[in-house]
């Protein structure tokens, strides 16, 4: 059995819920939305004090992180991306210097190139981890396009681990929780910094 209650069919039909609920946001909130994101996040202590910023790099409708990563590049704080291995079900994170370096990836996603090397788990001590979704609950769970590839990874994770979210991604009845399901520690909204730990 896939999951502690709720079903992978309950997830399948909150990922297609989602999705439309996103695309249905005009570009203009969107950016209005995670402009605010952005600024509940660079105001959180735990974010700006971290040693390293492990991001996903956004790609179509998602929560922007392009302008986070410029920004935090440009203030010479350390951040790292995700490079996707489909026939290992596993991505790397790979230190980055600029946005320019990144290539198409899985689904178009930007990526560091095929010689990038990983950061190792103890390189990770001291990061954050900004965590992508298409929705998630207070407790911190959430559901992603399905890959679970952010699942296999957080599971050794050692840093704390922050959603980037907007009001409408977010969902007041509980998520279906899977074995895998590893919960975010924060979600950084519109309105400020939600704690998950403990819920
Ligand atoms: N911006 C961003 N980067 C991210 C993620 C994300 O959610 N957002 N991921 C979050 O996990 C990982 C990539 N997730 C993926 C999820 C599914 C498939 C995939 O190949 N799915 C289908 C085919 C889909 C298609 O090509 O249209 C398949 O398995 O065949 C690939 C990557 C890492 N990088
Ligand atoms: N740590 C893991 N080990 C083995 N299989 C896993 C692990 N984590 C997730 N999976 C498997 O990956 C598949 C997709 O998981 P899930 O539906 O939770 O993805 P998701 O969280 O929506 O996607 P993503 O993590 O890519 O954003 C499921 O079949 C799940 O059992």
């Amino acid at each position: 059995m896939a999951s502690s209650y709720g079903t992978d069919a309950d997830k399948s039909s909150l990922r297609s819920n989602y999705l439309s609920v996103r695309k249905a946001i005009p570009t203009r909130s969107r950016a209005s939305s995670d402009a605010s994101i952005r600024s509940s996040l660079r105001a959180f202590p735990i974010f700006d004090a971290a040693e390293l910023v492990l991001t996903y790099v956004s790609f179509g409708p998602e929560v922007d992180t392009r302008s986070i990563i410029a920004e935090l590049l440009e203030e010479g704080r350390r951040v790292a991306v995700p490079r996707v291995n489909k026939a290992a079900h596993a991505m790397d994170f790979c230190e980055i210097f600029s946005l320019d370096e990144l290539e198409p990836g899985v689904m178009g996603i930007l990526e560091p190139a095929p010689n990038a090397e990983p950061l190792t788990t103890p390189e990770l001590v001291g990061s954050v981890c900004l965590v992508p979704g298409l929705v998630f609950d207070g407790s911190g769970h959430r559901v992603g396009y399905g890959g679970g590839y952010y699942d296999r990874f957080l599971a050794f994770y050692p840093g704390d681990k922050i959603a980037l979210a907007r009001t409408t991604m977010l969902s007041s009845n509980p998520l279906p929780v899977g074995v895998h399901d590893v919960p975010v520690d924060f979600i950084a909204t519109e309105s400020g910094i939600w704690n998950c730990r403990g819920r």
